[in-house]
C-alpha cells in the first residue's frame, strides 16, 4: 500500500525550512507516496488542518525564508488530552510517518506523541538556534550568523565614526553559539555568553579593563559588545546603563531580534536541509521511528530524540579560545 507521510513545522521558524519540506516532498513523491502538510506546527494536528504537497507547490522554494506550513508554538498539544487528540487525528487520517522539523521542544512533542501513536516519527532540526544536540548544526543557524553579521558590521561603521560603545544582542534563547559565531565572524571585541557567564560584577569590570586598555594604545576608540539574549539578569538596558557610568562612555543598545530569523537562507543552511530530507525520506520504509536526523562530521545520522535535548551541546573548543584571544581576554 501507498505510504501517507506528513510534514510539520514546529517552534521558531528557521531559514531552510522550506529547502526541507521541498527536499522531503521530491523524494517521497518519487517513491509514490501520499504527502501531506500540518499547518502551524502542532496545532493544523490538533485542528486535522491538513493540505496536500506535490512537487509543482515545491518550485521556486528552496530560497523562501520563513515555512510554506506557517509555524507556531502550541500549548495545548502538550497536554495529555492534546497529544491523544493529535494521535486520534493522524490516525484517522492513515498517516504512517510524521516528519516533524522543528528544535529541541519540538522533540520532545514529537518523543511524547511517539508514546501513544503507533506511526513512524522523524525529527529534523530546524532552529537558529543551533541548540540541538546530535547534530554538528541545524538548519537555519548559518543564515542567522550572516544575518547577525551584516547588521553587526554596520553597528560598526557608527561605533567608529563616534568612538562609541555598541551592545548588540543576538537570539539564542539559553545557548551561545549563534552569539559567538556572529562576534568572532564581525570582530566584535567583547561576547558575554551564556555558557561563560560568571557573574555581574565581573564581566563589567573585565569589559572596562578591555576598553582602558585599547584607550591606551590607540586613544579614543570603538567598541562593539555582543550579548546572547536572556543572559544578564536586568536586561540589555540595565547593562549599558551600568556599563556607561563604569567606563563613562556612552553605550547605545541594539537590540537584532527577529530580523535573525528571516531571510533567504545561505548555501549552508540550503544544503543541509536538502541533505537531512532526503535522508529521512530513506527511513521511511524502515523500523527506524523516535529520532532526528542530523549530520556528525557531514554524514547523515540517526539520534534518539530524548538525546537531543539531554545531552549537552558545548561551544566549540577551538571557537572559545579564538573567542578569548582575539575579544574577551585580548588585552592583558
Ligand atoms: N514536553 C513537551 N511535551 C509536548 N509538547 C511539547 C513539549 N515541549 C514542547 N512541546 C511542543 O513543541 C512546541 C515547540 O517548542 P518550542 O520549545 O517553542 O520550540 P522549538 O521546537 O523551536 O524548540 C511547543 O509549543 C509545544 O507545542
Ligand atoms: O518568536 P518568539 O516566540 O518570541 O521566540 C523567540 C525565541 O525563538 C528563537 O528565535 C528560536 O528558538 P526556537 O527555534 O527554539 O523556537 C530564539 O532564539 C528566541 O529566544
Amino acid at each position: 500500500m501507498t505510504k501517507h507521510i506528513a510534514i510539520l513545522t514546529s517552534g521558531g521558524d528557521a531559514p531552510g525550512m522550506n529547502a526541507c519540506i521541498r527536499a522531503i516532498v521530491i523524494a517521497a513523491d518519487r517513491l509514490g507516496y501520499q504527502i501531506s502538510g500540518y499547518l502551524r506546527g502542532y496545532n493544523g494536528l490538533l485542528d486535522d488542518q491538513r493540505i496536500t504537497l506535490t512537487c509543482e507547490r515545491m518550485h521556486n522554494l528552496l530560497q523562501q525564508g520563513g515555512t510554506i506550513l506557517h509555524s507556531a508554538r502550541c500549548k495545548a498539544f502538550t497536554t495529555e488530552q492534546g497529544l491523544k487528540k493529535a494521535a486520534d487525528n493522524l490516525t484517522k487520517s492513515n498517516v504512517d510517518t510524521l516528519f516533524v522539523i522543528g528544535g529541541d521542544g519540538s522533540f520532545r512533542g514529537a518523543h511524547a506523541l511517539g508514546q501513544i501513536w503507533e506511526g513512524q516519527i522523524i525529527g529534523l532540526p530546524g532552529t537558529i538556534d543551533n541548540d540541538v544536540a546530535g547534530t554538528d548544526a541545524t538548519i537555519g543557524y548559518y543564515t542567522a550568523i550572516e544575518t547577525a553579521v551584516s547588521s553587526i558590521d554596520k553597528v560598526r561603521d557608527t561605533a567608529d565614526a563616534f568612538d562609541r560603545v555598541f551592545m548588540v544582542e543576538v537570539m539564542g534563547r539559553h545557548a551561545g553559539f549563534l552569539a559567538l559565531s556572529a562576534a568572532l565572524a564581525s570582530a566584535s571585541d567583547y561576547v558575554i555568553l551564556p555558557e561563560r557567564f560568571s557573574n555581574e560584577a565581573d564581566t563589567l569590570t573585565q569589559i572596562c579593563t578591555q576598553i582602558q586598555q585599547r584607550q591606551a594604545k590607540r586613544g579614543p576608540v570603538s567598541y562593539v559588545i555582543v550579548l546572547a539574549e536572556n543572559v544578564w539578569p536586568g536586561g540589555i538596558n540595565d547593562l549599558c546603563v551600568r556599563l556607561a557610568s563604569q567606563s563613562n562612555m556612552e553605550v547605545k543598545p541594539v537590540i537584532l531580534g527577529h530580523v535573525q530569523r528571516g531571510g533567504s537562507p545561505v548555501s549552508q543552511d540550503r544544503l543541509l536541509a536538502v541533505q537531512l530530507g532526503t535522508y529521512a525520506v530513506t527511513l521511511v520504509e524502515t523500523s527506524t521511528s523516535g529520532v532526528m536526523v542530523g549530520t556528525y562530521e557531514d554524514k547523515a545520522v540517526t539520534v534518539p530524540l530524548p538525546q537531543t535535548w539531554e545531552d549537552a551541546k558545548p561551544l566549540p573548543d577551538d571557537a572559545v579560545t579564538t573567542m578569548m584571544t582575539l575579544m574577551n581576554e585580548r588585552y592583558r
